[in-house]
């Protein structure tokens, strides 16, 4: 079956500057559910932005169904749900209103899963927009999202403004969503340890380069997080191919490897470095994430 996302050697550069994508090659599957992460400006919006057609790649080619994502024809189109960073609304509209103003768009408009997540705000339905809190009008949002019976949600930062709760709701929502009704969903989030429950593949951007490609499950069995210290604090250390990145805190070092624990020792030593026997650890996402990508 036709990938639902294709992006091949993804380049972008604002104004000719530094590159914010630096050959981007990534694919989405139908029904999975995809998970774009990444720190603060690593380049995730810049490639949504693309993939919707609102900023043309320096290089490159991006297809969502099979169309290129600068002219994706306007069937298409209504295939595609996006939730943007801001979730901007009509906002002088109340909870009714903006479902009989956004239904004349969408031929498979579905107001019963808009009232389903409207039911759990408590609010009446002729409660304004503008008078709701963060969260609240992000849960509007994603209502409004689910409501177009999209084939491909794209969803930048759909946690934003979330609480905890409304986080684990949306969650459960998206995740039965896509998989009864055989969707394909992209999402980015900085609350990384939500994705470890929702997604099926990831992508971490790093520095404009992609530097973990696979399935959630093969990412989390294949990185590992050794512990040992040092008295020179890792001191000759850097990364390489057995050594993906490493920290250190006074006299104890942190190495994250895709290899066994024989080959980061073999590494130390041959770096010469003066080591505590290294003891592994158990990682979180969030930990693994935070690892590989650094803390700033
Ligand atoms: N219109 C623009 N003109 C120039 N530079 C831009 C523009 N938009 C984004 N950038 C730069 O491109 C880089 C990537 O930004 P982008 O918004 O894609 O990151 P992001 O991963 O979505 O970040 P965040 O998680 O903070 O939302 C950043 O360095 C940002 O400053």
């Amino acid at each position: 079956m036709e990938p639902v996302i294709q992006c091949r050697n993804l380049r972008h550069s604002y104004n000719g500057k530094k590159q914010v994508l630096n050959n981007l090659n990534f694919t989405v599957e139908a029904g999975k559910i995809f998970g774009l992460l990444g720190k603060n400006g690593a380049g995730k919006s810049t490639t949504i932005n693309i993939l919707m057609g609102f900023l043309e790649p320096t290089s490159g080619d991006c297809r969502i169904f099979g169309e290129p994502s600068y002219n994706i024809s306007p069937q298409t189109r209504t295939r595609i749900g996006l939730l943007h960073e801001g979730h901007l609304q009509y906002e002088f509209m109340s909870i009714a209103q903006i479902d009989r103003f956004y239904s004349g768009f969408y031929a498979k408009w579905n107001r019963d899963v808009y009232y389903e997540l409207m039911e759990k705000l408590g609010l009446p339905h002729n409660h304004k927009i503008f008078r709701m809190s963060c969260g609240q009008r992000s849960q509007v949002a994603l209502g409004l999202i689910m409501a177009q019976d999209p084939d491909l949600m794209i969803l930048d930062d759909y946690s934003m403004g979330l609480d905890a709760g409304y986080r684990r709701l949306f969650l459960d929502y998206l995740a039965k969503f896509v998989r009864e009704r055989k969707k394909t969903a992209l999402v980015t989030s900085h609350i990384v340890q939500d994705m470890e429950q929702l997604v099926d593949d990831i992508i971490i951007l790093n520095k404009g380069k992609v530097i973990v490609q696979s399935s959630l499950k093969e990412f989390q069995q294949g990185l590992r997080h050794y512990r040992f210290t040092s008295p020179d604090k890792g001191k000759g250390l850097h990364a390489d191919e057995v050594i993906a990145n490493f920290d250190a805190v006074e006299d104890q070092v942190n190495v994250f490897s895709f290899h066994d624990k024989e080959a980061v020792e073999a590494r130390l030593k041959e770096l010469q470095i003066t080591n505590s026997a290294l003891s592994e650890r158990n990682m979180t996402l969030e930990e693994a994430f935070i690892g590989l990508t650094g803390k700033y």
